[in-house]
């Protein structure tokens, strides 16, 4: 196959647990309390979260692979695990602690898109990021921008 290279997507698994309060700075507290509920309890919750990471790129000819799971692993393990595992994700998290984002599964999902975008070698795409925070919450983000 000269000019062509089937495209495949690869998935990598991993879990983390941490804890987190909705709360917005953006909100007062009887708003926070109206809209978050029993997830506003200052004293925060935990989950054990579960990350599926797709990228999506050319089976390389020579290796047989799209990128080698063993460095998706290491990507994630930067970004999620060593961010992320074990840690109050409204306190220790930079990009939460210092800015006006809720920890929402959306959001949670958002910046570990990003995070891991910007690690990946210039021949494969970030395909989606989905993060299971319980069994019935499932949150799928693309890299896709609304107009607002
Ligand atoms: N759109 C979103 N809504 C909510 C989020 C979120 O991230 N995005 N998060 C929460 C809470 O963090 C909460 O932890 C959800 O927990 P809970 O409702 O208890 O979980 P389950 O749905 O699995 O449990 P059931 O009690 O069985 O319904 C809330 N909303
Ligand atoms: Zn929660």
């Amino acid at each position: 196959m000269a000019n062509r290279r089937p495209v495949a997507y690869v998935t990598r698994v991993e879990s983390f647990s941490a804890c987190h309060r909705l709360h917005s700075k953006l909100l007062s507290d009887e708003e926070n309390k109206a809209i978050f509920g029993k997830c506003n309890n200052p004293n925060g919750h935990g989950h054990n979260y579960k990350v599926e990471v797709t990228v999506r790129g050319p089976i390389d000819e020579k290796t047989g692979m799209v990128i080698n799971v063993f460095d998706l692993k290491t990507i994630i393990n930067d970004v999620v695990m060593e961010a992320m595992d074990h840690k109050h994700l409204d306190l220790d998290v930079p990009v939460f602690r210092d800015s006006s984002m809720v920890t929402t599964t959306e959001n949670v999902t958002f910046v570990i898109y990003e995070g891991i975008k910007e690690q990946l070698p210039s021949h494969v795409q970030l395909h989606e990021v989905k993060i299971h925070e319980t069994d019935k919450n499932i949150v799928v983000y693309r890299g896709e921008y609304e107009k607002v």
